[in-house]
């Protein structure tokens, strides 16, 4: 029928070819139509006749569905995360959510809407597509991402790619994420994820707006808890390798007003945990400390506030002599063994928190920080200083030069090292005791910048006068106790114990002795 490859092909041959093929075409086509099941005439359209008249394509298209095996796919949640950090100008609809509990718009790419994104030296494209689940009576619309690339390239946007996908959607997660403060006395909990804590803790979002930034301290001491903190998140393996729970112990001890409460908030919005403050006086007992400890969180930090105000942790030796002061029922770790069980539960006691923090229930749940405050390191019970027990210690001290050039920028919103009067101010500042919550107090009091600067000033000199008046005097009761009670040993030691008490070294009082 077809003419032989080497004769020459004249218009009315061709033709004739043409009309013969046509023509036999439409005769398999009708044949095709009044004999063949319409379901399998499709199957013939689509699969075989494809294969044969469809030029082979380049690339390869991964679908993401939105449920897999009926659970939430990660790779569609990531990349629905991921996409909305992609859209361009070249997007033309887009869907935009948010519940009354949400602080910003969720905003994510329209049905058949595409995004490009390039990942190392290639590209890719993703397109969103919604089908209507014809099973589901319901109408529920069945969405899936597809994933289009060189078909070349599957290997690298399987194994990088993807994981590329997943990180950075967690990262995003990270920073939209909410930190809640939970307590035992608020009720409630505005969670968006309807998760949270049992036990009695309800919560409310933590809207603390401390960071490291507005934290004012010194900034050796500052990037010291930021690495801290940053080594802990890395260490899983490490953790697990030594044997030791995933958690860390920090002590924050220092006079009110020095930023104790706001470098646990700082923490908190650094890391995005959420904040569980135990006020241990809702505590009934070791057993209730058990349970309401079990149902915190992971990746939390659990917050015990002025724990030498907690008799249960202070008084060593009152519970150990069991002299009755305070609490009579406290009992300490080293007499658990003469306890019963039920005894050990119905009390709170020290040893009961000391369990949490490195016994054996120090185990439970992963990434979890521990945070005690208190105003009078000295008071604790010497248990809980003990090396490891608490990891660090940090001393949040009477405000530095430094440090106030932090307020300044905070407060002021200017750099405090270009303006004269600052200079002077953190001369001032080393030699005298404020705290940041008093510096910050004044730098409130006007608007006008100088007018501040110099109110901070004559504060920190009033301070500082006050100080010195304060000193003077002790010296001169302590001089006159030791020139009178020159001869009585016992009179030289209670005026030693009264330098000992307002914080002054012994040397003082041998230099007044020689003096007087
Ligand atoms: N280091 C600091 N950096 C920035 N602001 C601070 C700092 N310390 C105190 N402030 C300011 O003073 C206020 C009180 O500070 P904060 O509650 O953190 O002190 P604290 O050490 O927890 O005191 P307390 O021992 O009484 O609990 C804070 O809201 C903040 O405005
Ligand atoms: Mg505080």
């Amino acid at each position: 029928m077809f003419p032989s490859s080497n004769s020459s092909f004249s218009p009315s041959a061709m033709f004739s070819v043409y009309a013969s093929l046509s023509g036999s075409m439409m005769l398999f086509r009708s044949m095709l139509n009044d004999f063949v099941p319409e379901q399998l005439r499709s199957y013939i359209y689509e699969n075989l006749m494809g294969r044969f008249f469809t030029p082979k394509s380049k690339n390869l298209t991964l679908i993401i569905d939105e449920n897999s095996k009926f659970k939430k796919n990660q790779v569609y949640e990531a990349a629905e995360m991921y996409l909305r950090t992609k859209i361009g100008p070249e997007t033309e609809r887009l869907r935009v959510s948010k519940t009354s509990k949400q602080k910003h718009f969720t905003v994510t790419i329209a049905k058949g809407e595409a995004i490009r994104d390039t990942f190392e030296d290639f590209q890719v494209k993703w397109l969103c597509v919604t089908e209507n689940e014809k099973s589901d009576k319901s109408d529920k619309a069945k969405r899936h991402y597809e994933l289009k690339f060189e078909k070349k390239l599957r290997e690298r946007v399987l194994d990088s790619y993807l994981n590329h996908v997943i990180a950075e959607s967690e990262k995003i997660k990270k920073s939209l994420r909410v930190v809640n403060l939970y307590s035992r006395d608020v009720h409630g909990c505005r969670d968006d994820d309807g998760g949270g804590a049992g036990a009695g803790w309800g919560c409310i979002s933590l809207e603390h707006p401390s960071t490291f930034d507005t934290l004012a301290m010194d900034p050796s001491a500052k990037k010291k808890i930021i690495d801290d903190l940053d080594r802990f998140l890395k260490r899983k393996e490490f953790y697990k390798r030594v044997g030791k729970a995933w958690k860390r112990g920090y002590l924050l001890y220092g006079p009110p007003g020095t930023g104790k409460s706001s470098l646990i908030a700082a923490m908190a919005n650094y890391l995005k945990f959420d904040v569980f403050d135990l006020d241990l006086s809702s505590i009934y007992g070791n057993a209730d400390l058990k349970r309401v400890l079990l149902s915190t969180t992971n990746r939390s930090i659990l917050v015990i506030e002025d724990i030498d105000c907690n008799a249960e942790v202070r008084d060593r030796e009152d519970e150990i002599q069991g002299s009755g002061k305070g609490r009579g029922k406290r009992k300490h770790r080293d007499d658990v063994d003469d306890e019963s069980d039920d005894d050990q539960d119905s009390q709170l006691t020290l040893s009961g928190i000391l369990n949490f923090i490195d016994g054996l229930w120090s185990s439970f749940g992963d990434e979890r920080i521990i945070v005690f405050t208190t105003n009078h390191k000295d008071r604790l019970d010497p248990a809980l200083l003990r090396p490891g027990r608490m990891d660090m210690h940090i001393n949040m001290s009477y405000c530095t030069g430094l440090a106030f050039r932090t307020l300044v920028t905070n407060y002021l919103g200017i750099d405090g090292l270009n303006h004269p009067l600052c200079e002077e101010i953190e001369k001032l500042i080393d030699s005298t005791e404020v705290t940041p919550a008093e510096l910050a107090e004044e730098l409130m009091q006007d608007d006008d910048t100088d007018v501040v600067l110099r109110g901070v000033i004559s504060f920190v000199e009033k301070r500082k006068g006050k100080k010195n008046k304060v000193k003077a005097k002790e010296d001169v009761s302590a001089c006159k106790e030791v020139v009178t009670d020159k001869d009585d040993s016992h009179g030289k030691q209670s005026s030693m114990k009264n330098q000992k008490q307002a914080g002054k070294p012994k040397g003082r009082i041998m230099k007044r002795q020689k003096l007087t």
